[in-house]
């Protein structure tokens, strides 16, 4: 038999896929539907950069800031043009399978969100091989840490991740901030096309640099984590929106749909979304957009990033 281990009976749907569809199902690219997968992968770079250039380029931010000792350990923060002491931080993770991408083309939200008096983070984290999803998981923690302590007078800290990225934010849901001495201001998590079981990922190519032992998958699995042993929601107000894109593979949407039913039954107010007519990575093309539904500042109906979908203190 050429699945991968497990009879029909035999739980989740991804052990009885051949190793060429699981192949599939863990590559977004392929999934795509108006480009070819060379292609979007291409687009999405060009549209991270070109964002990230504009962003640098007309507001006040502060670039390449340290929040550890390590090389890899910056963070870039774009500001609002008003100047505050109370401003809302968005923190945001990018993606790429926790060996590509980095913070300098991934400020894909920062002008339609400064726009509106948020400011925007985006972290480094030192990739694979470089880093372990350990390590990752831990300078993501400190990213936050970092945050909290530098402006207290925060309103709120909202986490944001792609992919990877998502995956680490969600991971935040099982930090231990008690022994980091400081309990940052987390008001809600945005979670876009995330990965919560690394198991699966394991057989695929995409784990070459990555997970050695399935106790290392578990480790690093939120969806694992909050199964076995469910942990209270620290804050009951804080907010978790996980989406998927609707031409996300199958594999994508179940991810994203059990991981979501596992925040419901924990306890947590998580909701969930399926964005309408995206891939993989089109909806953060959109989040560059003042007018999507995510970014906008008047009051929609959906929860999003926009200042219209974050709680006000006052
Ligand atoms: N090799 C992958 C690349 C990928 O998954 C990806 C690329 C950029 C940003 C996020 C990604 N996915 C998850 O982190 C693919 O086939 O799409």
């Amino acid at each position: 038999m050429d699945g991968l281990g497990g009879g029909p009976k035999c739980g989740a749907p991804w052990k009885r896929m051949s190793k060429e569809e699981l192949e599939n199902q863990y590559s977004p690219s392929r999934w795509v539907v108006r480009l070819g997968a060379e292609e979007a992968l291409r687009t999405y770079s060009q549209i991270g950069n070109e964002a990230t250039k504009r962003a640098q380029a007309t507001g006040r931010n502060l670039l390449d800031v340290p929040y550890g000792d390590g090389e890899g350990e910056k963070l870039d923060i774009y500001f609002p043009e008003a100047v505050s002491e109370a401003l809302p931080f968005l923190v945001f993770f990018h993606g790429g399978y926790w060996q590509s991408g980095s913070k300098d083309s991934s400020a894909f939200m920062v002008s339609p969100l400064t726009a509106q008096g948020v400011a925007v983070v985006i972290v480094a984290y030192d990739i694979a091989p470089k880093g372990t999803l350990d390590q990752m998981v831990d300078q993501v923690t400190q990213s936050i840490v970092f945050v909290q302590k530098q402006y207290p007078g925060n309103q709120g800290i909202y986490l944001c991740g792609h992919s990877a990225g998502a995956h680490l934010a969600a991971m935040m849901l099982l930090a231990n901030w008690t022994k980091r001495g400081v309990r940052p201001n987390l008001k809600g998590f945005f979670l876009v096309s995330g990965i919560y079981d690394l198991e699966p990922v394991m057989h695929t190519s995409e784990n070459a640099p990555l997970l050695t032992t399935l106790e290392d998958a578990q480790r690093n699995s939120p969806q694992w984590r909050l199964k076995t042993s469910p942990t209270q929601p620290v804050d009951p107000a804080c907010h978790i929106l996980v989406t998927v894109g609707q031409h996300d593979s199958p594999e994508f949407h179940r991810q994203s749909r059990e991981f979501y039913q596992t925040l419901r039954r924990g306890g947590w107010k998580a909701s969930f979304e399926e964005l309408h007519d995206v891939d993989h990575f089109e909806t953060l093309w959109n989040l560059t957009q003042k007018d999507y539904v995510l970014t906008q500042g008047d009051a929609g109906s959906s929860p999003g990033l926009g200042r219209s979908h974050m709680p006000r203190s006052n």
